[in-house]
């Protein structure tokens, strides 16, 4: 059995959902089906989550907001006419969509992950109904009743291992199953999605349950590229890249797969595939346990902006016993999450996603610093990007960073930290957020020169 995600881009339209039902009857073995919610039909659109949060925060702030509602409603309404659907699938979602109308006034995380999910869970009823009316014999499946347990934490739900069992059950059942990606329910029966981009999640976690042979996730590119496709014209196509590489680069900015969605599939072993719902005879990428690396040893290049970092530093720190782990209770009675914290003899940097930080948050932090550490300086600085290299061959590899450093600075771009992670698939640049963008650039144009991209070993 495979398990096969399909984005929103793969479903934005009619036209869309008819290519991928198309895709789905072509292969017997594509039983079990994650869909997303339809996304963007064009580049100024607006995806149907997107849409989905403007209406319920305007509900939770004005309590009612019929303009964004309708907005959603014209979507499926557009989708299930130009598909010819019975009128009883519309009456269904605009019936569901109304109790979104009913809101009581508690619990308005809750609240907003209902009205986010219930993009994923109306298009599995159109695609559900779509294969039926071309004879195939599809079911909707509801999380709840599968069983994909998750934890209770709004908007970053995390799969529940003792959900795994009830999900396996999913391969007995007959036909085809369309599963809505991005929620899950908690123990006590509360709606709880992933993180935004969550339905590759949900694609990861089926695919683990029941040991598919393979998770084909349907996006709307050929192959992920070397580096994002919107920086360089016609980046090098990945054919293969190991687990390890594509978690860092997903972490990283490579919105194309979720980070989170590897780890399921790569504990089960199942392998992955990225593919194309417009172009789907490509290849794709695959995702594999091991790669041979001799021919490209840095896999892929991504930056994610939204950093911050503090720097602290006291003469002497080195010798003194505990600190490090004071600093990071400290951060952590403050309720903050940190990312990477790279040291000198007398100093450590700690960098963290600046979302967390409010200006009352940073001034108490910075003064519990000073005054339970007495540090020589303490101060923070917004507005970083992490620029990284990935690549299983780099491990091996003399020169990299030498090589990575020149290339920076040829383009005039200051280096602001270095962070080498200890499994050395990864090289990290922190650079100010404006400047990420020619850094990404400067790096391929280091690593994958115009003769070997004209060799063809891309
Ligand atoms: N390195 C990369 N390789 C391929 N696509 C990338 C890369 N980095 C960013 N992207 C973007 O990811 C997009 C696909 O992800 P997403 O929009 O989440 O698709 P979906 O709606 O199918 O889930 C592509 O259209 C592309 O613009
Ligand atoms: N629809 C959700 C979940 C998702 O995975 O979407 P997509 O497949 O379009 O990235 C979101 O926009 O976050």
């Amino acid at each position: 059995m495979k398990v096969c995600k399909f984005g929103g881009t793969s479903l934005a339209n009619a036209e869309q959902i008819r290519k991928v039902c198309q895709i789905i009857l072509n292969d017997g073995t594509r039983r079990l089906i994650v869909v997303s919610a339809p996304g963007k039909r064009y580049q100024e659109d607006i995806k149907v989550t997107d849409l989905l949060i403007t209406f319920g925060r305007k509900v939770i702030e004005h309590g009612q907001a019929q303009a964004e509602w309708q907005a959603v409603v014209d979507r499926y309404q557009e989708i299930c006419s130009e598909l010819q659907l019975p009128p009883t699938c519309i009456g269904e979602i605009i019936a569901n969509l109304q109790k979104l109308l009913q809101w009581d006034g508690e619990d308005s995380e809750g609240f907003m992950d209902v009205v986010k999910a219930s993009g994923e869970d109306n298009c599995a009823r159109v695609v559900a109904e779509y294969l039926r009316t071309l004879g195939a014999p599809a079911t909707y499946i509801n999380p709840r009743d599968a069983g994909l347990l998750v934890s209770g934490e709004y908007g970053n739900a995390q799969v529940l291992p003792e959900a795994y069992e009830k999900l396996a059950l999913l391969k007995e059942k007959e036909g085809l199953l369309i599963f809505p990606g991005f929620f899950g329910y908690t123990q006590e029966g509360k709606l709880t999605t992933f993180s935004r981009g969550g339905s590759d999640v949900t694609g990861s976690i089926l695919a683990a349950a029941v040991r598919a042979e393979l998770y084909e996730n349907f996006t709307d590119v050929d192959s992920v590229y070397a580096v994002n496709p919107h920086l360089v014209p016609n980046p090098c196509k990945i054919k293969e890249i190991t687990y390890r590489e594509m978690r860092e680069l997903s972490y990283a900015g490579f919105s194309v797969f979720h980070e989170e969605a590897l780890i399921p599939a790569f504990r089960a072993e199942i392998p992955v595939c990225i593919k194309n719902t417009n172009n789907p005879s490509a290849p794709g990428t695959k995702i594999v346990t091991r790669r041979d690396n001799s021919s490209r040893i840095v896999a892929g290049i991504a930056s994610d902006v939204g950093f911050c970092r503090i720097y602290v530093s006291k003469y002497l720190m080195n010798k003194e016993i505990g600190f490090g782990r004071r600093l990071l209770q400290i951060l952590e009675e403050e309720h903050l999450s940190y990312e990477h914290s790279p040291s000198g003899i007398d100093d450590i940097t700690v960098i963290l996603r600046q979302h967390q930080l409010t200006k009352e948050k940073e001034a108490r932090i910075v003064s519990r610093i000073k005054n339970e550490l007495h540090v020589d300086d303490v101060h923070v600085q917004y507005n970083m990007a992490l620029v990284m290299l990935v690549g299983e061959g780099m491990r091996s590899s003399v020169g990299i960073s030498a090589r990575a450093a020149t290339a920076l600075a040829i383009a005039d771009i200051n280096i602001e930290m270095i962070n080498q992670g200890s499994s050395e698939v990864n090289l990290m640049f922190g650079v100010r957020a404006g400047d990420a963008d020619n850094a990404v650039i400067a790096l391929y144009q280091e690593f994958y020169k115009e003769e070997e991209l004209s060799l063809g070993i891309c």
